[in-house]
């Protein structure tokens, strides 16, 4: 009874549990999301967001200047998005579609932060028409490119630049972004002077400095080694005659995927800041993603076969690795369990229908024991789960339906070309 068993661990509120031995979303049973929609589906729990949401917010709202700027990128549904508005946050952006995306969900344009390694002059021309609170700069010339489209606008633009503390995060290679060989930022040594040039320009209004280490930190030492180079930076700058009223501290909180994964509370993050930041004297803005978004949802699909394998059966279900690509790309870990628990379990390999032999979820698991035809999910597919889906081998991008108590509503991706949505 492996789904069960691992369910009843799970701490604080649950929004996808067993009831009567059929795995619920809400008050939604998925049995019946299934039947109604189809297999694969994401599906994600309204009631789970606005907890994440209001966890991370209660967390970082009594600091100064608090701002909090969920990272679109983690799930650019314009449903999840509208709902993130309500509970007080802007979007922490990296292209020209998720400003459409960011404003379409009514996100005010003030609490818009445009981050990114490549922005286009497109990109930047569009932002500064939509009048968006913040560019963050990641290069020198990038900073005199928006000079540049600001001036001629007779505006100028609010920014802060990137710096990349060289502190490793501690997590996959793929997603670290703050040490000195990563591509992303201004090396901390040479922020300085790169700072006294850009307060120069006309067009820009720079008003302080922003990083952002990796994603999955499954400890607060490297941010905090992190946060205490950038106070230092704020007072060398201050030294320099700059006025420094904020600094972005990024997104990267970590969540647990193994249910023995033990990773900081928002709580002890907020608490962690507070410390670091007591005599920053600047207001703070926060660009959370997987924190928000990862555990409100999961993806909900069908085993089509039970197949003999060499050293286990071979679990092959619906979904694959074009809905869900973070086990191919990063070796991630997403739980599987039985939407319909039964009281055995089995070790087996579960994998995807599509012709790579890295469409693979996990290997010699031990799984709730399921059979042709059975229901299954993948949990913690919030964050990075639809946002990375692609339509690979031509299987069509899968639908996102969002749940909320006993009402559940197909929430489509308008952006996407019709013929690849299913
Ligand atoms: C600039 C920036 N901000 C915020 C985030 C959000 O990170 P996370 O989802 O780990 O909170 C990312 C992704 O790593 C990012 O690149
Ligand atoms: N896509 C990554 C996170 C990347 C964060 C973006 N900087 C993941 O699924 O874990």
């Amino acid at each position: 009874m492996t789904g069960m068993a691992q369910d009843s661990m799970a701490t604080g509120p649950r929004f996808f549990d067993y009831r009567n031995g059929t795995l619920f979303a809400e008050d939604v049973s998925l049995t019946r999301i299934a039947e109604a929609v189809g297999t694969p589906v994401h599906v994600y729990s309204a009631g789970a967001l606005r907890h994440a949401a209001d966890e991370f917010r209660a967390a970082v709202r009594h600091l100064p200047g608090a701002r909090t700027a969920f990272a679109v990128k983690a799930n650019p549904n314009t449903a999840v998005l509208r709902l993130l508005a309500e509970r007080g946050y802007g979007a922490d952006i990296v292209s020209g579609g998720e400003l459409r995306r960011a404003l379409d969900a009514g996100m005010e344009p003030a609490g818009i932060v445009f981050s990114g390694v490549g922005k286009t002059d497109r990109e930047l021309s569009d932002a500064l028409e939509a009048r968006i609170g913040q560019f963050n700069l990641e290069l020198e010339e990038e900073g005199e490119v928006l000079a540049r489209l600001a001036h001629g606008r007779g505006v100028r633009a609010p920014s802060l630049l990137r710096v990349n503390p060289d502190v490793d995060a501690g997590t996959h290679g793929k997603i670290s972004t703050g040490k000195r060989e990563n591509k992303f930022g201004v090396a901390i040594a040479e922020a300085p002077a790169m700072y006294d040039r850009l307060a120069q320009l006309d067009g820009l209004d720079l008003r302080g400095v922003a990083l952002h280490i990796g994603s999955q930190l499954s400890d607060l030492a490297p941010l905090e080694a992190a946060y205490r180079r950038i106070g230092e930076l704020v007072f060398e700058l201050r030294r320099r005659g700059h006025t420094i009223t904020r600094v972005d501290l990024g997104g990267g909180l970590g969540i647990p995927y193994h249910l023995q994964d033990r990773v900081p509370s928002p709580a002890a993050y907020g608490a962690m800041v507070a410390r670091v930041t007591r005599e920053w004297n600047v207001g703070l803005t926060f660009e959370p993603g997987r924190v928000v978004a990862g555990a409100a949802g999961i993806l909900l699909t069908r085993v089509i076969w039970v197949k003999l394998g060499a050293t286990h059966p071979f679990i092959i279900v619906d979904a694959a690795m074009n809905d869900l690509a973070r086990p191919a790309l990063y070796g991630a870990h997403h739980r599987f369990s039985a939407v319909s628990a039964g009281r055995e379990s089995m070790e087996a390999t579960i994998a995807g229908p599509v012709c790579e032999t890295g469409d693979t979820f996990g290997v010699g698991q031990a799984i709730d024991r399921v059979r042709r035809g059975d229901l299954a999910v993948f949990h913690t597919t919030g964050a990075y789960g639809a946002a990375m889906a692609s339509s690979y081998n031509c299987r069509p991008l899968s639908p996102q339906v969002l749940v909320d108590g006993a009402d559940f509503t197909v929430v489509g991706d308008r952006m996407l070309p019709a013929e690849l949505v299913a």
